[in-house]
């Protein structure tokens, strides 16, 4: 449904998008992951028929952005980053008109309008004005007109920024709900948001794709890094040289309180091996209390930081994990709505 190859946009000597390939099957949400400045903004606005591609294609339903740029706009509905509403129109309105702007017959346009506001739980919100609501009501809205058309294709621009954490989880099980029957691209910078709407991801960094995955097959191609987080009680003495000595543990970390000799271990194993029983069977032997023992697993910022390191490390670049801190990792930050 969105296939994209060797799409690059350079401004001026700044390379937005370089070579970016990815496509999206029909039913599926994409999640486009990157950090502020990756180049999302730019392929959706390239996608959505906005801004032209410097070189390569990109198709929407089989329709090239460039070339076909009004069947594109037809089979397309696109939320940019800031949504664009008027808000002196009620929300009944604006969306009629939207309807008709994006072609929708004026016999069809009433039950498409009902359709959309259904969908994203506006029924009760159709007679008021726009600028009245709150801001996650005001992104449903953006929604709405994005979908009122009954686009295949649906591309998102950071859909859940600045919402509270209530607004965020309605907006993303309205994102989910379209899927299937509509294609979805969602791009995001928080990385739990990926794990819970998408199907698969395109890690995005300056400019470049990084990787393309289901989050899961990400993740478990980091299983490698797993370990164990131990909770023990007792001395400890002979129970450090013996787990060194443990095939499958790369890594052996303690914190320990001297006065009460409560102990966390923290275990990170080089192979897919199960050693649980093992290590469990170690601390008993030596006759400690074993209060907790948990197995830890790779998570998508593991991932995340893993492929934008190795990425860096190829191209002789120092490593960007500073750029860290314009990618979420809690998602549930949000926090500017006004309440709803
Ligand atoms: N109109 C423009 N003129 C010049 N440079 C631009 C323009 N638009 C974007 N850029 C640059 O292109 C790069 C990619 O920007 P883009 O907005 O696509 O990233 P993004 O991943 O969407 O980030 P954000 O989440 O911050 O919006 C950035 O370095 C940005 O400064």
């Amino acid at each position: 449904m969105i296939e994209v190859e060797h799409l690059s946009k350079i401004y001026g000597s700044t390379a937005a998008v370089e070579d970016v390939d990815f496509s999206v099957e029909k039913g599926e949400i994409l999640g486009f992951l990157g950090p502020n400045g990756a180049g999302k903004t730019t392929t959706m606005r390239i996608l959505s028929g906005f801004i032209p591609a410097t070189a390569g294609t990109a198709k929407i339903a089989g329709y090239d952005v460039h070339e076909q740029s009004l069947e594109v706009r037809r089979n397309i509905g696109y939320l940019p980053e800031t949504p664009p509403l008027y808000p002196d129109m009620t929300v009944e309105g604006f969306l009629q008109f939207v309807a008709r702007i994006k072609g929708v017959a004026r016999k069809n346009r009433q039950s498409r309008v009902d359709w959309s506001l259904e969908r994203c739980q506006l029924e009760d919100k159709r007679k008021v004005l726009i600028r009245k609501l709150s801001k996650g009501y005001k992104q449903r809205v953006g929604i709405a007109q994005a979908i009122v058309h009954d686009p295949p294709v649906i591309i998102l621009d950071e859909p859940t920024v600045g919402l509270d954490p209530k607004q965020i989880i309605e907006v993303r099980n309205l994102i989910k709900s379209l899927a299937g029957e509509h294609t979805l691209l969602l791009s995001t910078h928080i990385l739990p948001e990926v794990s819970m709407t998408c199907d698969r991801v395109t890690i995005i960094n300056g400019g470049k794709v990084v990787a393309t995955d289901t989050p899961n097959n990400l993740m478990s191609h980091l299983t490698a890094k797993g370990g164990y987080e131990i909770e023990i009680v007792g001395d400890i003495f002979s129970l450090e040289p013996m787990l060194n000595d443990l095939p499958g543990i790369s890594q052996l970390e303690i914190i320990s309180n001297s006065e009460t000799k409560h102990h966390t271990l923290l275990l990170t194993t080089d192979s897919h091996q199960e050693i649980g029983k093992d290590i469990a069977a170690l601390i008993i032997n030596q006759g400690l209390d074993l209060y907790e023992m948990k197995r830890t697993r790779a998570t998508l910022e593991d991932v995340f930081l893993n492929v934008i390191t190795e990425e860096a490390a190829t191209e002789g670049k120092a490593p960007i994990l500073g750029e860290k801190s314009s990618l979420e990792f809690d998602g549930e930050t949000g926090g500017q709505g006004d309440g709803e």
